[in-house]
């Protein structure tokens, strides 16, 4: 069992901003002198320090625990214009927690010469409570499913196998373009939805490759989610009329949720037989594992230290403060692939293929095709499930399903 790992980033101030600030830092502890309140975390960033520190903070061993197979989570967290973006994706001048851990990430798998992996990565947004595909911006409106097999996921998303982080990033820049932003009077570029980025991170022992063709193979399978939140906004402050009032209304609710999964859960009331209401949101549903689950978690808390945003912030060191108390237990995500087609991983699955003599193009988009008929879910039923895939796939892939029906037959 371990808690939440939780750090605090104060965003820089203007000249005028930092004169008049309430606030005093003090180490690790937050508060305003002569208030009965004090908040303590795992480490405070003040405001001139790099995004590189933060990462260094816990990120990096988060992203080194999923490449062994645990489940990691980092969100941002935050009000508007607290510098969540900023810190999750960051600029070319100042790069984020998301392109430092895809870099970290390649650069550990290909140090580690005993393992072969299979990456794949996913990118939605939740604008208005809706889940939408960056990857793929015909995808709108997905739906949440889940199944003892493949836990809790996003039905139709689209995953792509990547093999580099120029890839990855490349793919983060197109979902970036498709992603909802709009100026309010806080923020000239404000995020309306909440982003959740992932890396599917798969592996297998090399050496059982070796030798013996009825191998079980132990392939582990883990998630790693970096999300940047949306912003909590009051509409007084944004001026948010019309669309970005309703946008507005949106992200509060979501974010009211989450506070309400975390309070419930810092006050261990799933143990006591208390509901803790993961499905009242889009968002706590998605990071449900991350939330008293399987997962290592870390929530990077933006705050501004300006006078005129103190409520603000004290609410969000409220939230922040209770996630402390929640605990999670993190394990080794390990699944037994039979080397004939039960394909519980897409690397069982490219393995299988290969080994007919098929080529990457064609297995990626077999793969694509049965991610969309949800072929994991029955995979008990090879023979007739090879026949369907066939039957999508002949246009695009008539030889790979000849010398598929021939070799299932
Ligand atoms: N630590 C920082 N150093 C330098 N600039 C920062 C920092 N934090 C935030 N900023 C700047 O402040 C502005 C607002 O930051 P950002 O867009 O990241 O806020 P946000 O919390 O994501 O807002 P929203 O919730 O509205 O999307 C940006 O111009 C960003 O570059």
């Amino acid at each position: 069992m371990e808690r939440i790992h939780v750090t605090v980033r104060a965003r820089p101030l203007s000249l005028e901003d930092a004169k008049t600030s309430p606030w005093k830092i003090s180490s690790n502890s937050i508060s305003i002198p002569n208030h009965s309140y004090k908040f303590e975390f795992d480490k405070i960033f003040s405001e001139n320090c790099k995004t590189a520190e933060v990462y260094e903070a816990r990120t990096k061993v988060i992203v080194s625990a999923a490449v062994r197979g645990f489940n990691g989570t980092v969100f941002a967290y935050g009000q508007t214009n607290s510098g969540k973006t900023h810190t999750m994706r960051g600029s070319k001048s100042e790069p984020g927690i998301i392109p430092r851990a895809v870099h970290d990430l390649f650069q550990i798998i290909q140090q580690d010469v005993d393992r072969e992996f299979l990456l794949r990565m996913s990118y939605m947004e939740i604008y208005n409570e809706e889940i939408n595909d960056l990857l793929a911006p015909e995808h709108r409106k997905l739906q949440i499913h889940e199944s003892p097999e493949r836990g809790i996921y996003v039905a139709g998303l689209r995953e792509e196998i990547v093999a580099s982080p120029e890839q990855v990033l490349d793919l983060m820049e197109f979902g970036e373009s498709h992603r909802h932003i709009g100026e309010t009077n806080m923020n000239l570029y404000s995020s309306r939805s909440h982003t959740i980025f992932r890396m599917i991170i798969e592996s297998r022992d090399r050496s059982e490759d070796e030798g013996n063709d009825n191998s079980i193979d132990a392939v582990r399978v883990s998630v790693l989610n970096l999300v940047d939140l949306a912003g909590s906004e009051r509409a007084a402050k944004t001026g948010a009329e019309g669309v970005r009032l309703k946008e507005g209304s949106h992200i509060n609710k979501s974010l009211m949720t989450l506070g309400t999964v975390i309070k419930k859960l810092s006050e261990d009331a799933e143990n006591q037989g208390g509901h803790v209401p993961y499905r009242d949101s889009k968002l706590t549903r998605i990071l449900q594992p991350a939330l008293g689950g399987n997962a290592n978690t870390a929530i990077i808390c933006n705050i501004t230290l300006a006078q005129i945003h103190a409520d603000e912030t004290k609410s969000s060191l409220q939230f922040a403060s209770r996630a402390l108390r929640v605990t999670n237990c993190a394990q080794v995500n390990e699944v037994s692939s039979n080397p004939f087609p039960m394909f519980e991983t897409s690397f069982a699955f490219i393995s299988f293929f290969s080994s007919l003599g098929c080529v990457e193009r064609d297995i990626s988009c077999l793969l694509l095709e049965c991610e969309k008929i949800e072929y994991f879910l029955c995979m008990n039923k090879i023979l007739y499930d090879f026949i369907t895939i066939y039957q999508c796939c002949q246009n695009r892939t008539g030889k790979l399903g000849t010398s598929l029906l021939s070799s299932a037959g």
